[in-house]
């Protein structure tokens, strides 16, 4: 049997200072989307080497972001968070927000002939193949504002991080976080029990799994088969700091992050 890799995960991108023998260390991308912003939004923001919104998620930054600090003044905190890069449509960007980031610097990249890929797509592409300057051979794109309202954005953007299947991708909201376990690693999890867990779920996306196991769970999977209209693991609970996971098929993580 051939050894396979493994893939380390950790969601220590929500802890205020990011543990030094984190390894691998990462590189982090912050995209923005056009929903309410997560409370953690700034702590994301510290983290990341580089800032995108994807259109709409541009008008989110502006009014969102002063709310977070009711203290000082709106047209400060606007400047501080200022976004590399707005790509999109731009057909749900306000004129103010644009020209406020354009006047600032704000790269901005309309692609509103392109109807068939969403503004997560779009923005995606950029990191993948325009960001000059940034290290992308251990990059990471957190996602902000990418579940919970419409489905159909929802479902788009799962999408989007099955496409992107080689880029990590991490969908976030206040309450959740989604990322992709390849097929082609074995994938070792390193819960950080202060700030998400222990609900979890893994659930096999676009094709059924024939078999998956895992160790560290309340319910470990053990060689077992799972596909949509069979089983899929949800209410999952996270029992050990450490979960791993194998499967013949790509699975979707997701897991509950706590409230404080
Ligand atoms: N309610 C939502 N739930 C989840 N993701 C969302 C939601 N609204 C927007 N997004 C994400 O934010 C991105 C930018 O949003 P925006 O509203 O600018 O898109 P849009 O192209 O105008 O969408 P549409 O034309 O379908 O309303 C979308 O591509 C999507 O990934
Ligand atoms: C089969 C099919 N379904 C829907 C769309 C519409 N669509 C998909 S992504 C997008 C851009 C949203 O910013 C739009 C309008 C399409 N083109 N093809």
């Amino acid at each position: 049997m051939i050894a396979m890799d493994l893939m380390h995960h950790s969601s220590c991108f929500l802890l205020p200072t990011i543990p030094l023998q984190r390894r691998p260390s990462l590189t982090y991308a912050l995209l923005v989307l056009n929903q309410n912003l997560p409370r953690f939004t700034p702590l994301l923001w510290n983290h990341a080497q580089l800032h995108l919104c994807a259109d709409g998620g541009a008008n989110r930054l502006y009014d969102e972001m002063p709310l977070f600090f009711p203290q000082e003044d709106a047209s400060d905190v606007r400047r501080r968070y200022k976004p590399d890069v707005i790509k999109g449509d731009m057909d749900s960007i306000r004129r103010e927000v644009l020209e406020f980031y354009a006047s600032l610097g704000t790269e901005i990249v309309d692609k509103s002939h392109d109807q068939d890929t969403t503004d997560l797509h779009k923005c995606v592409t950029y990191i993948r193949d325009s960001a000059s300057g940034l290290d992308k051979s251990n990059l990471c794109v957190l996602v902000v504002g990418a579940l919970g309202g419409r489905f159909d954005h929802e479902m788009g953007n799962l999408n989007v991080i099955c496409r992107f299947s080689s880029m990590r991708i991490v969908l976030l909201s206040n309450d959740s976080l989604i990322h992709l376990l390849p097929r082609t690693y074995c994938h070792e999890i390193h819960i950080q029990t202060s700030v998400e867990g222990p609900h979890c779920g893994l659930i096999p996306i676009g094709t059924p799994s024939k078999s998956s196991t895992t160790t560290g769970l309340q319910w470990d999977l053990n060689n077992t088969a799972m596909e949509f209209g069979g089983l899929v693991s949800t209410s999952n609970i996270v029992k050990e700091e450490k979960v791993t996971v194998q499967s013949d098929c790509d699975l979707l993580w997701t897991i509950s992050i706590k409230k404080l």
